[in-house]
Parts: structure tokens; C-alpha cells; sequence
């Protein structure tokens, strides 16, 4: 099978600073791929390229075969690439349901008209998405009183009305309590393993990744030092020494801190 996702030479230069530098890597249907690395090593910028919001200095991403460079970011989101953010995006004075709806209304490009039916419109699917992420006695609860693991896991269920085929989580447990943590990627690994969405997450809590990525990327300075499952990882010499040993063993002149 053809993978979703194939990235080839991607690279992003900031003057003088190579911030993501020669990155090459595929994703499969159904893979739930952990991108890792120190801070600055790169994630968030190739993220940020992924998504059409920063334009390569080369390389090339394709999407089941497409070509997404020169794509405008909003076309790239039609196309299926969906995306969570550190900070939650919901209408804090909506209930949970409405929020989905509303996803599932702009997903259908219908317009939302206060004076009709709304309340209506795309209910089983809201619901259906509701039940996926485990909130359905959630339903009618305005965001503002939600426990942030909720607003997460909301977050999640809106993203998914997109349908996506691929799906970009920066961080997803940002924020969280450790045993919300893994509430919250066991939950997103369970959806990926149903066969809904194929995903790439960025993430520094190693124990969120060793649990749930089916591989893991390490960036180190913009390049990618290793690929591998969760036990190739930890075994990896390069990747203990640059990131598992803190990730301040190396600083700017290569020196250990
Ligand atoms: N818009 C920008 N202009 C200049 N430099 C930038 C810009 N965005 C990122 N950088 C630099 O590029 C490098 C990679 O940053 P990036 O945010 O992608 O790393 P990261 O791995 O996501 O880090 P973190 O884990 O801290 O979020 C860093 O040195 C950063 O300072």
C-alpha cells in the first residue's frame, strides 16, 4: 500500500540558521508516528511546513501521491491534513455538541444560520464523533466548565469531523496530568488503530511516546538522527547521547553541558 504521507528533502532556513534540514520519511495508513526531538531540534517547523503555514527552502510533501508545496494552508486542510494545537481552539460559550456541529457544518460547507434549525444539523455525526472520543454525557455542557482534559479530547473529536487522512497533533499532552497524558494518547492510538485517521505527534513526554508511537522520528538541530520502533529508539547510542540524556548534553559548540 502507498503510504499517506511522503516527505522528501524537506528544509527551512531562517538566515543563516538550518532549522529543518534534509528531512525524509513516510507515514502508512494507519500509522500513529511520533516526531521527537530537544527543543529547537526542528518539530514545530516541520509541522508548520506539513500544513502549508511555512514554505520550504526545498523538498517536497506529498499527500496519497499529491504534491502540497505551493498549497495554501486552508486548501491543504480540504485536502486532509488536520491539526491540534498546544492551546485548544473551541467556542467557550458553546456546548460540546454545538462545537462538533459546528466543525461538521464547515466540513459540509453549510452555512450556519442562527434563525434556522441549526441545533439540527449533523446531530447523529456529532454524537457518533462525541461517542468515539468517549464524551456523549458530556453533550450539553457549555466548554467553559470543562476540565482541560475534556477540552482535549473535544478537540480531538472536532479535528476528526474534518476527516482527515492525516491528522498533526503539536503536542497533545501539553498541560496535562501524567495519568491524563495517557488517558488522552491511549484514546487517540485506539481511534488510529480503528482505522479513522493516520497521525503524526509531536511530543516531549517520553513515556506518552514509548507507550503509544508505532515509530518514532528523532530530530536533533534540524536533522533526522534516527527512525525506528520504541525499543530501536532507546537503544540507539546517538539518540541516548543528544536526547534521552536530558537533552542539554549537547550545547551550540557540540560540548557536553
Ligand atoms: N520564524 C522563525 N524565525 C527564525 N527562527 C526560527 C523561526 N521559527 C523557528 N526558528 C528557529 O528554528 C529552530 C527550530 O525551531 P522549532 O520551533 O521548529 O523547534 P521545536 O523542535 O519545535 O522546539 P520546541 O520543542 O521547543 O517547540 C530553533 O532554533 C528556532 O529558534
Amino acid at each position: 500500500m502507498s503510504p499517506v504521507l511522503e516527505v522528501r528533502g524537506l528544509s527551512k532556513a531562517f538566515g543563516g540558521l538550518q532549522a529543518v534540514d534534509d528531512v525524509s520519511f513516510d507515514l502508512k495508513q494507519g500509522e500513529f508516528l511520533a516526531l521527537i526531538g530537544p527543543n529547537g531540534a526542528g518539530k514545530t517547523t516541520c509541522f508548520n511546513m506539513l500544513n502549508g503555514y511555512l514554505p520550504p527552502s526545498a523538498g517536497s510533501v506529498k499527500l496519497n501521491g499529491r504534491e502540497l508545496i505551493g498549497t495554501p494552508p486552508r486548501r491543504i486542510w480540504r485536502l486532509g491534513v488536520g491539526r491540534t494545537f498546544q492551546i485548544t481552539a473551541t467556542f467557550l460559550s458553546m456546548t460540546v455538541l454545538e462545537n462538533v456541529q459546528m466543525a461538521l457544518i464547515s466540513h459540509h460547507r453549510r452555512v450556519y444560520d442562527l434563525f434556522s434549525r441549526a441545533t439540527r444539523l449533523f446531530l447523529d455525526e456529532a454524537m457518533a464523533l462525541l461517542d468515539l472520543v468517549s464524551m456523549r454525557e458530556q453533550a450539553d455542557r457549555p466548554c467553559s466548565e470543562l476540565a482541560y482534559g475534556d477540552l482535549k479530547r473535544l478537540e480531538l473529536a472536532i479535528a476528526l469531523a474534518h476527516e482527515p487522512a492525516l491528522l498533526l497533533m503539536d503536542e497533545p499532552t501539553a498541560g496535562m496530568a501524567p495519568s491524563e497524558r495517557v488517558a488522552l494518547m491511549a484514546l487517540t492510538a485506539d481511534i488510529v488503530a480503528r482505522g479513522h485517521v493516520s497521525v503524526v505527534f509531536t511530543e516531549h513526554d517520553m513515556d506518552v511516546v514509548f507507550a503509544h508511537a508505532h515509530r518514532i522520528l528523532v530530530l536533533n538541530r534540524g536533522q533526522l538522527i534516527a527512525e525506528g520502533t520504541g525499543a530501536e529508539i532507546r537503544a540507539n547510542p546517538l539518540v541516548q547521547e543528544v536526547y534521552l540524556g536530558g537533552g542539554r548534553l549537547f550545547d551550540k559548540e557540540g560540548a557536553h553541558a
